[in-house]
């Protein structure tokens, strides 16, 4: 038989798929649909303190490649996630991820303080790159900022947390980001990655933008990012010794899936598809990986993970 299952952050969980966050999580009926899916963990869209509307819409399209999104973080707010992580069935096996999107350092430290406090098993994952707070660069691409947020997350919570990096395009910009985050043993994972900011999709009919915010810019996913997720997938599965990589960008079947494994990735999120197919894309990705790996003679994702050949 086929094991798909995952273990790392002192837990196995019974596959290795689950959502990006911000895709089918801001809402309870959506984390319910999540969890009752094949979807092997769950994490909440990224919350800022207060509940935001976000962007003026429209701030998401799909297009044939992909999609773009200024969404600008519309969240219930941190009480609303972590009201669902107290409610949350841990025993399920699949581990409950908070993500965590605030607008300010102390911000930030503060919603890391009051999870620690509830001492319950949901993980933070702190988004360091959302690209579409107009007016917030992106923590990620700011090394000196990131190196003082990690000081301060490390004394604001005591367990293991993770974060959302933005993708870097540049072998010295990997090496930056690698300095800093070994320097943190409770940083247990990195998630590469968010989308690709700024970009800009263009009507020919309209002759016009698609989306709203920031006059048409926006964060690009679907098949636009995978050749950029899955390098720096590799990169830091390479630069992060001890640390886990989670693959994010691109993955729309089993095939994408198996890359980023064989990338290094620990596990799997699936965003823009996941958008459009619903969470019955877990199980058909799930089956279409175990059905490749029967192919190739591998029966667990360990026998294959971070074994991508150099030519
Ligand atoms: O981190 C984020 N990445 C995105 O692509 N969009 C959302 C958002 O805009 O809320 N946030």
């Amino acid at each position: 038989a086929i094991d798909l299952s995952v273990t790392w952050l002192g837990q196995t969980m019974p596959g290795c798929l689950y959502n990006a966050s911000g895709v089918w999580c801001r809402e309870e009926d959506e984390l319910e649909a999540l969890h009752a899916s094949a979807a092997a963990a769950v994490i909440t869209k990224s919350a800022t303190l207060k509940p935001r509307d976000g962007n003026p819409e429209p701030r998401y399209c799909r297009t044939p490649l992909g999609s773009i999104n200024s969404m600008g973080l519309p969240n219930r707010g941190f009480d609303y996630y972590l009201d669902y992580a107290r409610r949350y069935r841990y025993g399920s096996g699949k581990p409950l991820f908070l993500s965590l999107s605030g607008l300010s350092l102390d911000d930030n430290c503060a919603m890391l303080r009051r999870l620690a406090e509830e001492g319950l098993p949901a993980v933070p994952e702190v988004n360091l790159s959302c690209p579409n707070v107009p007016g917030k660069p992106q923590l990620g691409y700011d090394f000196a900022a990131t190196a003082e947020a990690l000081e301060a997350f490390d004394a604001a919570y005591s367990g293991l947390y993770g974060v959302k990096l933005p993708p870097y395009f540049d072998p010295a910009h990997f090496a930056a980001m690698a300095e800093i985050l070994n320097r943190h043993p409770r940083l247990a994972f990195v998630t590469c990655i968010n989308s690709i900011g700024n970009g800009l999709v263009v009507d020919i009919d309209s002759e016009a933008v698609v989306i709203k915010p920031k006059d048409g810019l926006g964060g690009l996913g679907g098949d636009y990012v995978l050749p950029t997720a899955l390098a720096n997938v590799r990169e830091f599965f390479r630069l992060l010794p001890g640390k886990d990589v989670v693959g994010c960008g691109g993955v729309k079947s089993g095939r994408e899936a198996f890359m980023h494994i064989l990338a290094g990735a620990r596990a799997v999120q699936v965003g823009t598809c996941l958008y459009h197919e619903g969470p019955g894309a877990f199980s058909r990705i799930a089956g279409e990986l175990a059905m490749l790996m029967r192919v190739k003679g591998y029966r667990s994702l360990d026998a294959f993970r971070g074994r991508l050949r150099t030519l």
